[in-house]
């Protein structure tokens, strides 16, 4: 009797998957003709405004069971594959395999996108600039550790603009072959992530010897090779290095996040909930520091980050990142912006794009 009732609700999930099915037919169909349109019109294919647009509009909506959190992951995938039928998208990122750079990656554009592992931040932004990638993904700061010089040095030679940020939870698993921390006799990571769980370490495997390696990812491969070894990395390394995850989140601090930037050719289309980054280097006066902030004061726009990075062809000179609230699209940036100018040596828009959900 259960059986038939089971076979009942399973000829019903069948017929809604096979609607399910048509509809995603119907939307793929519809997306080849709005890539037809934007080809005609030499648009950007990849709009991660309306893509945000969708899911916000989605999980406001949602009444439910299906869980919102699932429809962001379920959505990622659908618009991917989407995507794919209007230009298959290439991806650069920082590497190799299974970094946290790459989960971000994935996080942003799916499956459906190639992803291609490059060496250092410098070839990421090469390969997009000479074309040979559509994107590149890079970390630009982390909650802990602080930012990422290497990615804003490279904004000072590189004409390359910001698409999109990308907002990570980084969990520092500890992974070996066995899963069991009884066996584990050494740790390796990078330094980053062992200084990140020092005390868990310290605490938890003492006297055990710590080894520095270049990448979370290369640690997860050594441990792969190794059964008294583990790795401190991501849990998309366990399951590409055929490792176990011995013990889940042991950073020190359980809050720990990175933003990643996505790098492109051009600004996108304003989003309504945007974010703009300039840099710029400002002439030597008093009361300087005071004037370049006051045009977004006067107009009441909020800065979300400042940072200061000395310019290496000058000793004790220095280029200002700024992160504000809109895009340089609307008046009131815009109007700011261009009064800063004549205070600056010079000054660069990095681009405006959508704010990453967090
Ligand atoms: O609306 C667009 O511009 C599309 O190309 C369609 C679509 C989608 O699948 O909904 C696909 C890719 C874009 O990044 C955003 C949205």
């Amino acid at each position: 009797m259960a059986d038939d009732k089971l076979d009942a609700l399973r000829q019903r999930i069948d017929a809604i998957d096979d609607r399910i099915l048509d509809l995603l037919n119907e939307r793929a169909r519809v997306v080849i003709e709005v890539g037809e349109t934007k080809a005609g019109e030499k648009r950007q294919f990849y709009v991660p405004s309306r893509e945000q647009a969708i899911y916000q509009r989605l999980c406001d909506g949602n009444p439910g069971p299906f869980p919102s959190e699932a429809i962001r992951r379920v959505y990622r995938e659908i618009i991917s594959a989407c995507l794919s039928l209007e230009e298959p998208m290439k991806v650069a990122f920082l590497g190799p395999q299974a970094t946290f750079t790459h989960v971000a990656a994935m996080q942003q554009f799916g499956l459906s996108a190639r992803l291609v592992p490059l060496k250092s931040i410098s070839a990421v932004f090469e390969e997009v600039a000479r074309g040979r990638a559509h994107y590149g993904v890079v970390p630009v700061e982390n909650s802990n550790e602080g930012i990422v010089n290497h990615t804003l040095d490279m904004f000072m030679e590189s004409d390359l603009k910001v698409s999109s940020e990308i907002l990570l939870e980084i969990s520092h698993d500890l992974l070996n072959r066995s899963g069991r921390l009884e066996d584990v006799r050494k740790v390796i990571s990078h330094p980053q992530a062992l200084a990140q769980c020092r005390k868990w370490l310290e605490e938890t495997l003492p006297d055990i010897p710590l080894v520095d390696v270049g990448s979370t990812a290369l640690a997860a491969q050594m441990a792969a090779e190794d059964e008294t070894a583990a790795a401190i990395a991501s849990e998309m390394a366990a399951s590409l290095y055929g490792l176990k995850v011995a013990k889940q989140k042991i950073a020190d601090n359980p809050s720990n996040f990175t933003r990643f930037l996505v790098v492109g050719r051009h600004t996108p289309e304003r989003s309504g909930q945007d974010k703009t980054s300039i840099m710029f280097s400002v002439k030597d006066q008093p009361g300087i520091l005071y004037r370049m902030l006051e045009p977004f004061h006067k107009r009441q726009i909020n800065l979300s980050k400042i940072e200061s990075r000395p310019l290496k062809s000058k000793a004790w000179e220095y280029i200002f990142f700024l992160d504000l609230d809109g895009h340089i699209a609307d008046d009131s940036v815009r109007q700011a912006v261009e009064e800063l100018r004549p205070y600056c040596q010079f000054l660069k828009v990095l681009g405006s794009y959508p704010k990453a959900a967090r």
